[in-house]
């Protein structure tokens, strides 16, 4: 006699965090967002969500930055569960929990992670039959950068960034993230953008030539030369430490150093894993950061962990 197939009673789910190896901001659009050319990189600093059947809807958030995360309808995760249930029409509570390593507000689409890694919790544990593109659709609308962390890999990310594309890769890059736990608000940094380039002529951005040349040979040299960033000044502008943290980590032998997106985590390129190593030590023993994490990529997007059929 087979075992029954029990539906499962919760889903859990793991999510990278993502760096932005170029990041090209084109003008503010008339829906306020900028035209963006991007290359999204995920890296295995991850978040695990797990989703659980309840009597009513809830969010815990576990880890070293689970005091600066809502757990209220505002928070991404459970934004994104609500977009699930509404699209395929289904009412059953589940309670969210949240084991977080990815920083917060610190420019690696920490909470964009969350609603990706729920989007597909859900999907799994209601077992929707809702179609990838309709989860791409409700990423999109949770946020610019959520549809990339179900792709995860290397990305062109194009219109806000919330539209897409693959990029060949070769090799393992290894990272050094020092982290600020102050963090910086995506919008003010955009915002500030738009102030230091007030009086310029600003290009739509398309993706350079030399970064996709150095990411399918996988040579790390070319594509430390390739990093770059149109928000790094106006991050900068709103955090005076930065430049020290990233002066700091070229002195010790970084290859490259950027702004991780809107800031304020610096993110170093290294050549290998022991000069990661290396740099770690020397960046915390400088006390430039409030933290620092070594993590590797191209990681894999979104994606589930396993089942709990307990019953
Ligand atoms: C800056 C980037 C770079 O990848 O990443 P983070 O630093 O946040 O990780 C992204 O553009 C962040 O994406 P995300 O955090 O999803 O932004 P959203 O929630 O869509 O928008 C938050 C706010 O950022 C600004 N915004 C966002 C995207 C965009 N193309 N133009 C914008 O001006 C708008 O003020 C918007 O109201
Ligand atoms: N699940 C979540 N994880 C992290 N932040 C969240 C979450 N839900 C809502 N937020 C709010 O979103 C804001 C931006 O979060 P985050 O995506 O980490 O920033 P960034 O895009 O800079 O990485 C935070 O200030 C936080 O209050």
């Amino acid at each position: 006699m087979s075992a029954a197939i029990l539906p499962p009673r919760g889903v859990v789910a793991r999510v990278p965090a993502k760096v932005n190896l170029e990041l090209r901001v084109g003008p503010r659009r008339a829906d306020g967002f900028h035209a963006l050319s991007t290359v999204y990189h995920a890296v295995d600093l991850t978040d695990e969500i797990t989703v659980e059947s309840a009597e009513e809807w809830g969010v815990t958030v576990l880890g070293p930055y689970a005091g600066r995360v809502p757990t209220d309808e505002s928070n991404l995760a459970m934004r994104a569960a609500r977009a699930v249930a509404a699209l395929a029409d289904v009412d059953e509570p589940v309670h969210i929990t949240i084991d977080k390593s990815i920083p917060v507000a610190g420019g690696m689409a920490g909470g964009s992670a969350d609603a990706a890694g729920t989007l597909l919790a859900c999907d799994s544990l209601w077992q929707t039959d809702l179609s990838r593109s309709d989860l791409e659709e409700a990423a999109a609308e949770l946020g610019s950068d959520v549809p990339f962390l179900l792709t995860g890999g290397t990305a062109i990310g194009s219109g806000r960034g919330e539209q897409v594309v693959p990029v060949l890769t070769q090799g393992t890059f290894h990272w050094v993230f020092a982290l600020h736990h102050s963090g910086l608000s995506t919008a003010d940094v955009y915002a500030e953008c738009d102030r230091l380039r007030a009086d310029e002529d600003v290009p739509v951005p398309e993706p350079s030539g030399e970064l996709m040349t150095a990411l399918r040979a996988g040579d790390v040299d070319q594509l430390a030369s390739a990093l770059m960033n149109d928000l790094e000044p106006a991050a900068c502008s709103l955090d005076s430490t930065l430049r020290k943290t990233m002066a700091a980590g070229l002195t010790h032998g970084a290859l490259a150093t950027t702004v991780s997106g809107s800031g304020p985590t610096v993110a170093f390129l290294a050549r290998d894993k022991a000069a990661a190593l290396d740099l770690m030590v020397s960046l915390s023993a400088d006390g430039v950061a409030d933290d620092v994490v070594h993590a590797r990529g191209p990681a894999a997007g979104a994606h589930i962990l396993n089942d709990i059929t307990v019953r």
